[in-house]
């Protein structure tokens, strides 16, 4: 297939690329880098440092699909500046929408995220489970799976949405690069290798076993690879839905004990109140992605924590990754003058 993967800088755009052009695909990457990052765009895939506002003037009928991963990402920061959410996100997906239906562009897989449940009720959340996102950012994330759904009815578009829930680990040298790093773990990490005093842990009185927030970590490598699937079983006239976790919650001081296990250091953790927006508990049902996309993730905790410490000590590291690495990025195309 040719297609044209929006946030391929990214954490997890850069390995999507990835596997998608180890899989022989057509890859253009479309970037504004405005939390990406240049050398984290493979060769083999041709780069337009543009805005996803601009996206009309790079697809055409050409393009067989999108992945679309390009969007502002932090809770906390949606919640302090939701317009940032509404414009970046929904607007922008928007007009994504608009371009793929002018050119003809058939499907679509989109970076959704287990922010559009809220507070769940349940232990382990299905795709059919309520949606009440607790931050602008879910709200955002949701509005763009309710305008899947209502495109791929009224236009025809083939539409997957996949709900993330927490990703981590790294993919040889593709590693989480955010500036300033909000996530778990790259903090924990950073901790570890010295380049921070202490780790904060974010609230200590959830209605958890010990206290703290429970996530389901899924390794990127397995997340990415959820996309192939996707692309895939894309059918016209429907929005499907996926949730990808690995069914495992980990507690924030799991992770901190999984960070001192892995990497044999201190890491110091201090105790502060609950970060705003945040929920106790978030943990994937997997059964609809397995059934649908015969898809399970086979990376544990340990190995998200292990792969991302070793690319962060390591710029030639490449553990168990797939064979293509990181190369020199392609200049950008002439989309690049239009940023
Ligand atoms: N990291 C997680 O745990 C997680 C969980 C659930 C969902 N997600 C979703 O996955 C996607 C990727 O997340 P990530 O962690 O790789 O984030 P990231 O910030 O590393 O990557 C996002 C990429 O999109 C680009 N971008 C942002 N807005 C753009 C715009 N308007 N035009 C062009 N490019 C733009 C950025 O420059 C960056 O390269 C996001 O949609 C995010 O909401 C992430
Ligand atoms: O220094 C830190 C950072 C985080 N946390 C806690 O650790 C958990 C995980 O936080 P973080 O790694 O920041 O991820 P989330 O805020 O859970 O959000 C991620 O996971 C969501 C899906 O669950 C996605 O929607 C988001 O895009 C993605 O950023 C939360 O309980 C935080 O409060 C800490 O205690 N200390």
């Amino acid at each position: 297939m040719k297609l044209l993967v929006t946030g391929g800088a990214g954490y997890i755009g850069s390995v999507v690329v990835q596997q998608l052009l180890a899989e022989g695909h057509t890859v253009e990457v479309l970037d504004n880098l405005s939390t990406g990052h240049a050398d984290s765009i493979l060769g083999g895939a041709i780069w337009h440092e543009a805005d996803l506002l601009q996206v009309g003037r790079i697809l055409d009928s050409s393009f067989d699909g999108v992945v679309h991963l390009a969007a502002r990402s932090l809770v906390g920061e949606s919640v302090s500046h939701p317009e940032r959410y509404w414009h970046g996100n929904i607007v922008a997906t928007l007009a994504l929408l608009d371009a793929m239906r002018e050119a003809g562009v058939p499907r679509l897989v989109f970076s959704s995220t287990a922010a559009v449940y809220g507070e769940p009720a349940g232990a382990s959340i299905a795709e059919t489970d309520q949606t009440m996102p607790t931050n602008p950012y879910g709200a955002s994330k949701l509005a763009i799976d309710h305008m899947l759904t209502a495109e791929a009815h009224a236009h025809g578009l083939a539409a997957i949405s996949l709900r993330y829930f927490n990703v981590a680990g790294a993919s040889g040298e593709l590693r989480e690069r955010h500036d300033p790093e909000t996530h778990l773990i790259p903090n924990l990490l950073k901790v570890a290798a010295g380049e921070k005093e202490s780790a904060s842990i974010f609230g200590t009185d959830y209605p958890t076993e010990d206290g703290t927030a429970v996530r389901d970590y899924i390794h990127v490598r397995d997340l990415a690879e959820a996309h192939l699937r996707a692309l895939k079983a894309a059918v016209p006239g429907t929005h499907e839905i996926y949730n990808l976790g690995t069914g495992t919650g980990t507690s924030v001081r799991q992770v901190i004990d999984a960070v001192r296990e892995v990497t044999g250091r201190e890491v110091p953790a201090v105790e502060e109140p609950r970060r705003a927006g945040d929920p106790a508990v978030l943990v994937a049902s997997g059964q609809r992605a397995l059934d649908d996309l015969g898809w399970q993730p086979t990376r544990d905790i340990r190995q998200m924590v292990s792969d991302a410490w070793t690319a962060l000590g390591s710029d030639t590291a490449s553990p168990d990754a797939a064979s293509s690495g990181t190369a020199t990025p392609t200049a950008p195309t002439s989309a690049g003058g239009l940023a």
